[in-house]
């Protein structure tokens, strides 16, 4: 089956059992395939609900939303399609907090419990980019090793569209950057797109092709990172926490001044971590 879109939703207004108020607002979402959309919002915007109703863990009954041409509450959206690729995968709170992670259990028996056999070529690049060694015991591991083993896990069945819910919080910036380099490249060359909430920016400069602002449960700006974004230098004022200007009329519609960070910093040093300690 082939979808013109990868994700579709329209007029998608969702109120969770109990509450007054809707947690999200009369959402209107055209997302292409080949994509990188980031999600930004405060604490309590509404970023995971739209996630969650997208993977089809809520029902959504006001409003329609379209994964790959189907319904993700349907049972059949859980199916792989004819390339042996997931519909939709899902990596969020809950899926972090899964209990296997810390059972005393070799990391190549959780893999291979879950198909690394017939992902091999898969699962050995991305154990290569999230530098995993199938002999670690997960119990035994810090929170950014189980981390990046989980995600081997998620990813190693390829995926027509992935939703993550800031999954990055514990991997160091090597990691991290390793991941979204990876993530980039899967857009690239094959069918597929990623929608990915985060309170993170360090790193992402280059990533998105969209960005959603969402407030109060409600989109209230959109950007097409290319067309909408330039960034620039800041010539004289010496200002070093980054200045965003938007212009009405013009193209790009915002620029950004580049900004001072530590972040090269702890990628450079962290790259080359084999230095003698004297
Ligand atoms: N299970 C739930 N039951 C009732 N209300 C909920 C539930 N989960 C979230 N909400 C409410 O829905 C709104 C949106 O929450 P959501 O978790 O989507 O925000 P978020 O943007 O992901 O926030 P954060 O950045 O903190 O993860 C909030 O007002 C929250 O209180």
């Amino acid at each position: 089956m082939s979808a013109s879109l990868a994700v579709e939703v329209d007029n998608l207004t969702y109120t969770f059992p109990h509450n007054d108020k809707p947690s999200l607002y009369n959402i209107v979402l055209n997302i292409p395939w080949n994509s990188r959309t980031l999600l930004i919002g405060l604490n309590g915007a509404g970023k995971s609900t739209l996630l969650k109703l997208l993977s089809g863990k809520h029902l959504c009954l006001n409003g329609r939303i379209l994964v790959n041409g189907l319904d993700p509450f349907s049972p059949n959206s859980m199916h792989k399609d004819n390339e042996d690729v997931q519909i939709t995968t899902y990596l969020g709170t809950e899926w972090c907090h899964m209990s296997i992670i810390d059972r005393d259990i070799g990391v190549l028996e959780l893999l291979e419990s879950i198909g690394y056999h017939h992902y091999k070529e898969r699962g050995d690049n991305l154990i290569e980019i999230l530098e995993v060694d199938v002999n670690w015991r997960m119990h035994k591991l810090s929170d950014g090793q189980k981390r990046r083993v989980q995600l081997v896990m998620g990813l190693l069945k390829p995926f027509r569209v992935l939703l993550l819910d800031e999954v990055t919080v514990d991997l160091d910036v090597i990691a991290r950057s390793r991941l979204l380099t990876f993530l980039k490249t899967e857009t690239e060359v094959r069918k597929c797109s990623i929608i990915y909430a985060t309170h993170i920016f360090d790193g992402l400069a280059k990533w998105p092709d969209k960005i959603i602002h969402l407030k109060d449960g409600a989109i209230v700006s959109q950007l097409n990172y290319k067309a909408d974004v330039e960034f620039v230098n800041d010539v004289g004022t010496g200002n070093t926490n980054g200045k965003v200007t938007f212009h009405e009329h013009n193209k790009p519609s915002v620029t950004v001044t580049k900004v001072n960070s530590l972040h090269p910093l702890a990628v450079a040093w962290l790259k080359k971590e084999n230095y003698k300690v004297e």
